[in-house]
């Protein structure tokens, strides 16, 4: 019933030293992107066909969820999907759901189903009971869902009842995660029956171009939002999902940013396909950081190429990363082959991820024999003489994993090692094939 095939990993991968790297890769799709469609078209009315929708661990469990809420889907082929939607009812009014570690599923489902409402319970991995969701059910609670804590207060798992939702204004804090936001947004129509809804955000707002990707996706589903600024947003009454009738979901710009960072670091020319200029993901800006490190990069309609600049050294980098939270941790590694030490500021939100990205980024760059400062929102990263072999801990993020293979490659000004990868497994999260991609632009044997 789940839609991504089981694959089999090895407890560890090592990776050869790569002295040259060039291709193109055609990448996997959004996860922001098919998740929120996935909802979405589950929401409208009328049936949806998406087209190449990403196949990993956090679509398989947003399949699982709308299917054991009633919702009908089926499986084309691989890459698409017929959803059909049900115009905001489930059929289903108690269900059990397991969100495994994905943000993108547990928060915006927890929104829709406290305004719905039933009887449900949604869990996940461990590291899902540590990631904050407290804020998203203080804002449904202020206006009437009923939703408890079974395990800690703050964190998941929940059970959601059926409350009595009276929404005319509601607030929501912005600084721990987007997320909070882009579930509100999604279940604002769901809740402007008759009056409208305006969600005012307190406080600073993280992570924005994420909420840009849900206005759009809310505006393809019909519903348009009017925005203040990034302080409020409102739906007006009445308006409901409508399925576009198919829908083509972009190549993963977060998933991309290891093969360009891979182009500029190892020579080039590497391109990746699915994602370009007009892409409506904010992590397409990576590659103007790769530009600011010196890397030249090319942009078409739908690809982005990247490779070494003239003299091959990368430049060190001081920028606030803020608005590319997940493609940043790429510049983090892509830092060991800088010309200096880089800083990564206002990061904070990575402490409450796949694991505390700040805590694990600095002790696995350090395993290379990096000199790292880490701070409460920052990281400052000073490239050692020469590049260390080491065996690398994941720490069940699969962007810790993909991150840092780069640390194979051969640069300009260091050379790559030979490095162990340990527990590969958790790249299924959002790319199941990232290490054979990423083999396939090494000129030589990877593995
Ligand atoms: O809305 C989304 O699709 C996402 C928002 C970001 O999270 P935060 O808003 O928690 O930073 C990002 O890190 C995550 O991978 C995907
Ligand atoms: C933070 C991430 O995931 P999630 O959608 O679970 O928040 C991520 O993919 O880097």
């Amino acid at each position: 019933m789940t839609q991504q095939k089981t694959k089999h990993y090895p407890q560890h991968i090592d990776l050869e030293p790569v002295m040259h790297v060039e291709g193109t890769v055609r990448l996997p799709g959004s996860k922001s992107i098919s998740n929120r469609t996935l909802l979405l078209a589950a929401l409208a009315e009328g049936s949806t066909t998406i087209h190449d929708l990403l196949a990993s661990d956090d679509t398989t469990v947003m399949l699982g969820a709308l299917r054991s809420l009633g919702i009908k889907w089926e499986e084309i082929d691989e890459r698409t999907i017929v959803v059909h939607g049900n115009g905001g009812v489930l059929p289903n009014h108690e269900a059990d759901l397991f969100m495994g570690n994905a943000g993108t599923a547990i928060r915006p489902l927890t929104a829709a189903l406290a305004v719905i409402g039933g009887d449900y319970t949604l869990h996940g991995v461990s590291r899902m009971h540590e990631r904050p969701i407290g804020d998203l059910v203080d804002a449904l609670t202020a206006v009437g869902a009923q939703i408890e804590y079974t395990g800690e207060p703050g964190f998941p798992p929940l059970r959601i009842k059926r409350g009595h939702i009276h929404a005319n204004r509601m607030s929501v804090r912005g600084n721990v995660s987007s997320q909070f936001l882009t579930a509100l947004l999604m279940a604002a129509p769901l809740m402007a029956r008759g009056h409208a809804v305006t969600i005012d955000v307190v406080g600073e707002l993280i992570s924005k171009p994420y909420i840009e990707i849900t206005l759009n996706l809310m505006r393809r589903f019909g519903v348009t939002v009017e925005q203040d600024g990034w302080a409020s947003f409102t739906v007006q009454p009445g308006r409901k999902y409508a399925s576009p009738g198919s829908i083509h979901v972009e190549g993963d710009a977060s998933s991309a940013s290891y093969f360009l960072a891979a182009g500029a670091i190892g020579g080039g020319p590497v391109r990746v396909e699915g994602v370009g200029r007009d892409s409506i993901q904010g992590d397409v800006r990576f590659a103007d950081a790769l530009e600011r490190m010196g890397a030249i990069i090319e942009r078409g309609d739908n690809w982005i190429e990247a490779r070494s600049g003239a003299d091959g050294v990368l430049k060190a980098i001081d920028a606030d990363f803020n608005h590319i939270p997940d493609a940043a941790m790429t510049i983090a590694v892509a830092a060991l082959y800088a010309d200096g030490p880089s800083t990564l500021r206002n990061i904070a939100s990575w402490r409450v991820k796949e694991t505390d990205r700040l805590s694990a980024m600095a002790t696995e760059l350090r395993k290379i024999g990096a000199t790292v400062e880490e701070g409460a929102d920052y990281l400052r990263i000073t490239p050692p003489e020469e590049l260390a072999p080491a065996t690398i801990d994941t720490y069940d993020d699969h962007r810790m994993a993909m991150c840092f293979s780069l640390a194979a490659l051969d640069g300009k000004a260091r050379r790559g090692n030979a490095m162990r990868i340990n527990d590969p497994k958790c790249v299924a999260k959002t790319f199941p094939d990232y290490f054979e991609a990423f083999a396939s632009i090494a000129r030589n044997e990877l593995f």
